[in-house]
């Protein structure tokens, strides 16, 4: 167990690491900034599989998630959690972000993985958390990883990307996403990104699955919704059926019209196809510099609203193209 003091020395460390002010790569009309990093695809991988992890540097996806939950065997968690501390050290990603999903907080599984990945000297950037369903448990999360970074010599700042997949979850999003803002003044972490788990929250309410998805449409608005409202960048639900890459398109291409930044993908041919669907197309990115363009020179003749491209242009729709403009830029 960690001393008092270098508990509070941890605590105030990472305060003030936070208050460090973060770049931004896009944000909603009047909201807060959304964070500087391109997370098209989320790929996942069993954390015991280390064939597959291995292959990971090769497939250019923006972010990898090794997981220590519901891709490893109740038998293979030890192994899991071992496999994903040695990776994070021996692999070089190249531009791959790391994550690890840990288990959930009620499991009681999601400490030892803690413990586990902290032991690693290349630390992942994010944690992933999923089946978040009330204030309580982010107040043990938050309480545990403060423990378990106090352990450790280094002092570092985690983006925890929560995954929602439960009605009870839905139900208590706000003040869930509330909590682990006010819980991230005093935490290792900082809420990036919240991630909708389609087959879980499907087994949750008794939907069953479908291609077009229309049982997942209420809540997947929900998630975005939250997202946006709280600035986080927001991660379309995993298609499980990789191999119809026809319907991932479709499905990749909804999920960014819906305004989710990015989606969970399960296998290699998925990351390329996902990618390009949450990038703006090269026309769409011409289109945006016209406008903004335009609106400057109208704003600089004292005219709000003005016509452009057949279309009316207020403030609103600058914005999205400015978010077009830099989103584009930063996935360069
Ligand atoms: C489906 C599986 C078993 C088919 O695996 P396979 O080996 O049978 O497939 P393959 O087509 O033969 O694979 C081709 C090559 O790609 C490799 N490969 C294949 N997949 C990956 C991968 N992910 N990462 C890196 N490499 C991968 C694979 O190893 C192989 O290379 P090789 O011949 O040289 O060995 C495999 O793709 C896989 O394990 N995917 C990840 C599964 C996973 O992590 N699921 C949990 C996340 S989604 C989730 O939990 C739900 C959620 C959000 O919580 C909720 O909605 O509720
Ligand atoms: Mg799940």
């Amino acid at each position: 167990m960690a001393s008092r003091s270098k508990l509070v020395r941890v605590l105030f460390q990472t305060s003030v690491r936070l208050s460090t002010p973060l770049r931004s790569y896009c944000s909603a009309p009047g909201q807060h900034s959304i964070i500087f990093r391109p997370r098209r695809a989320l790929l996942f991988v069993a954390g015991n599989d280390e064939r597959k992890i291995c292959k990971i540097p090769t497939l250019d996806a923006d972010c990898v998630v090794m997981d220590c939950e519901d891709a490893v065997a109740p038998s293979k968690k030890d192994e899991a959690r071992k496999t994903v501390t040695r990776m994070l050290d021996e692999v070089d990603f190249g531009r791959t972000e790391c994550a690890v999903r840990i288990n959930s907080v009620d499991s009681g599984l999601a400490d030892d993985d803690l413990l586990a990945i902290l032991q690693a000297k290349n630390l992942p950037s994010a944690i992933v958390l999923p089946k978040v369903e009330s204030v309580e448990e982010m107040q043990t999360f938050a309480a545990n990883l403060n423990t378990a970074v106090a352990e450790i010599e280094v002092n570092p700042t985690f983006d925890l990307f929560a995954i929602l997949e439960s009605a009870k979850g839905l139900m208590n999003l706000q003040p869930i996403l509330q909590e682990i803002v006010s819980l991230s003044d005093m935490s290792p972490f900082r809420l990036a990104a919240l991630a909708f788990g389609s087959e879980d929250f499907a087994a949750d309410i008794g939907a069953s699955r479908t291609s077009e998805a229309t049982e997942l449409l209420y809540a997947r608005q929900m998630v975005v919704l939250a997202a946006k409202a709280f600035g986080l960048q927001a991660i379309d639900y995993a298609s499980v059926d990789f191999k119809d890459t026809e319907s991932l398109k479709r499905q990749a291409e909804e999920g960014a019209r819906f305004g989710f930044t990015g989606k969970v993908a399960i296998h290699p041919l998925q990351v390329p196809i996902i990618q390009q669907a949450f990038s703006p197309s090269p026309e769409r990115v011409v289109w945006a510099r016209g406008l903004i363009q335009a609106f400057q020179q109208h704003q600089q003749e004292g005219k709000g609203v003005f016509m452009y491209e057949g279309r009316m242009i207020d403030k609103p729709i600058l914005l999205q193209a400015q978010n077009m403009v830099q989103s584009e830029a930063v996935e360069k």
